[in-house]
């Protein structure tokens, strides 16, 4: 049988969410029994017509229906656009019907990130408005609890709902040390429940 495995789902225009989406990988990544698949969604245009080449010209790979229905937990990660999920990562959760009808996604564990270039710019918003889809999938919903210190701490970003990043102008992919601590517990959470709801 094939390894279990969270899949740490984004959408990154400019890097930050893709910075973020590394340091989850590693919690992952510090499970024994299972692994961090990471992928994003491809940009949408202004020409809905359009349709991305099947490989991007960098990072992870553009993410299949497939990988998400067979994921074991999720990740999922996008900017902070007026406060909710950019457009591409939306349109990506809007052609999954096919797995809303099935039931594909019910009971597995999921969670969100985000990054925003703003301190009260609607971090957490945004992190609900990836959780409400995700609600509907049937998907149990897991924040970050309050054990993690650098909740407490943290400066920047980082919240109860999830991972956050600050990305001011002089620190857009760089993630502060508090910041980095809570997507690695963010990624070993999804993927320590991932286990025990699959038994
Ligand atoms: C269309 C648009 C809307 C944005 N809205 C917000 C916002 O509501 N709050 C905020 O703090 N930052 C906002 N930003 C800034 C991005 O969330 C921020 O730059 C983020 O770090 C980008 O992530 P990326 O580097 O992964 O692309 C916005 C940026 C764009 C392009």
């Amino acid at each position: 049988m094939s390894t279990p495995y969270v899949l740490i789902l984004f959408y990154s225009r400019h890097g930050s969410v893709s910075e973020m989406a590394k340091y989850i990988a590693r919690g992952v990544n510090s499970v024994n029994n299972i692994e961090a698949k990471v992928r994003q969604v491809p940009p949408v245009s202004e020409i809905s017509e359009a349709i991305a080449d099947p490989i991007p010209t960098d990072g992870a790979p553009y993410v299949t229906l497939d990988e998400l229905t067979d994921c074991a937990g999720l990740a999922l990660g996008s900017p902070s656009y007026f406060g909710a999920m950019a457009a591409p990562l939306k349109h990506f959760i809007d052609q999954t019907s096919t797995i809303w009808m099935t039931g594909g996604l019910i009971d597995k564990p999921a969670c969100a990130f985000t990054s925003a270039s703003s301190m009260h710019g609607g971090h957490e918003q945004c992190l609900q408005s990836m959780m409400t889809p995700l609600l509907h999938h049937g998907m149990i919903w897991a924040g970050l609890p309050y054990k993690h210190k650098a909740l407490i701490n943290t400066v920047t970003g980082g919240t109860p709902y999830g991972a956050s990043h600050l990305a001011t102008a002089t620190r857009e992919n760089t993630l502060s040390k508090d910041e980095i601590s809570l997507c690695e517990a963010q990624g070993k959470r999804i993927a320590e429940l991932a286990l025990k709801l699959a038994n």
